[in-house]
């Protein structure tokens, strides 16, 4: 079968490989769309993500669907021809976290396209029956792919509690941006806020349905906000840009009593935040890693319409021109590439 791997950082490499025989619990998945995400292209730039190294070609690709080719003795939940999403992160099952539910903290979690695990720009991935979820008739292959970043989404507006009638800031209009603003929405956010830095960028957002986007290259956040909400602030302040001056203006942006999610990664793992200002306001800053259960929300909210996704994607390039699609995610300007295999 045909995949590409990272070779060294900016070198990717066609390969042909064994097709994987899915073990007894596995379904052979034939991989159809995936979507290039940031840590994808931050491998491809750098070869390495804090302490994650690509010291072996590497298959990047987390952000998957396909359609089911040939299924485990034991798998009973899936059939050949269902079309179906990947939830890339598989846990040990046994540890303390994965017994509570919250799985996504399991320290033994095997993530797609993190060293030294393969990712989905392949032809073929053999994947655990039980992170494989079956798409509707309703749901494309490339929705169904992006299940993943719409998960971060869901999960970040989880972690903040998001409900009815909420005004929620979410500061920065990438794809993860874009689809936590999606998914408050869909929590019962009436007022969603977005700032960036691109102008491009906030233009998607508002055609989107943000009420009003902030272009902190123009305005100042903490201002824009007082203005929306009459001085009050926002309920629940969305963080994801990874932006030190970002992060550092949430405690700004919030309300006295709300709720600060970081999702964004920084550079440096120390951004200083005011501890007076969280104390003093009753703030509550969670942290927000991946997902847990959302894969099922996600088809159920595509499937109803209630979310789009398809709506932040630029571009879809075939697997062999996976070079150019990766420099063109680096544009400023783009929002989400994938990559589609015949
Ligand atoms: N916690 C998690 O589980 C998790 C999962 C996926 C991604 N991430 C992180 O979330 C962040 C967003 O991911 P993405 O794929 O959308 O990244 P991205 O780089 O595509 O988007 C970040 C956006 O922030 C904007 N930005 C830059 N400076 C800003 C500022 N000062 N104020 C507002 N916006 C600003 C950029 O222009 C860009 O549009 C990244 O840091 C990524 O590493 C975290
Ligand atoms: C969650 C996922 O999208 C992210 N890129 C990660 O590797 O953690």
């Amino acid at each position: 079968m045909r995949t590409v791997v990272l070779r060294e950082p900016g070198q990717f490499e066609m390969r042909e490989r064994d097709r994987p025989e899915p073990a007894d619990d596995e379904v052979l998945v034939a991989v159809r769309d995936v979507g290039i995400c940031g840590s994808d292209v931050h491998y491809y730039e750098h070869g390495r993500i804090g302490d994650y190294v690509v010291e072996d070609p590497l298959v990047l690709g987390h952000e998957s669907a396909g359609d089911v080719v040939a299924v485990g003795e034991n798998v009973e939940t899936l059939v050949p021809g269902a079309r179906v999403t990947l939830e890339p992160g598989v846990p040990c099952r046994q540890c303390r976290h994965c017994k509570r539910g919250e799985y996504h903290l399991c320290t033994d979690v095997e993530f797609m396209a993190t060293p030294p695990h393969d990712g989905a720009f392949a032809e073929y991935v053999a994947w655990p029956a039980d992170f494989v979820y079956e798409l509707p008739e309703a749901v494309s292959l490339r929705e169904g792919a992006l299940c993943e970043p719409l998960s971060v989404g869901i999960h970040a507006c989880r972690r903040g509690d998001v409900g009815v009638g909420d005004t929620v800031l979410v500061t920065g209009a990438g794809p993860i941006g874009m689809l936590a603003m999606e998914a408050a929405r869909a929590a019962g956010a009436t007022d969603v806020l977005v700032s960036d830095v691109v102008g491009s960028k906030l233009d998607r957002a508002l055609d989107r349905g943000a009420d009003r986007v902030i272009d902190v290259t123009e305005t100042d956040l903490d201002s824009a906000v007082d203005e929306y909400t009459d001085g009050v602030g926002a309920d629940v302040v969305v963080e994801a840009s990874g932006a030190e001056p970002s992060i550092e203006s949430t405690l700004d942006a919030v309300r006295r009593g709300g709720t600060v999610v970081l999702v964004g990664l920084a550079d440096e793992a120390e951004v200083p935040l005011d501890v007076l200002e969280i104390i003093d306001n009753e703030l509550d800053v969670h942290g927000s890693f991946r997902y847990a259960n959302t894969y099922d929300a996600a088809v159920d909210l595509l499937a109803d319409g209630t979310v789009d996704v398809e709506g932040i994607v630029d571009f879809t390039d075939p697997l062999e021109e996976i070079d150019a699609a990766f420099r063109r995610s680096m544009e400023p300007d783009t929002v989400k590439g994938m990559i589609s295999i015949d």
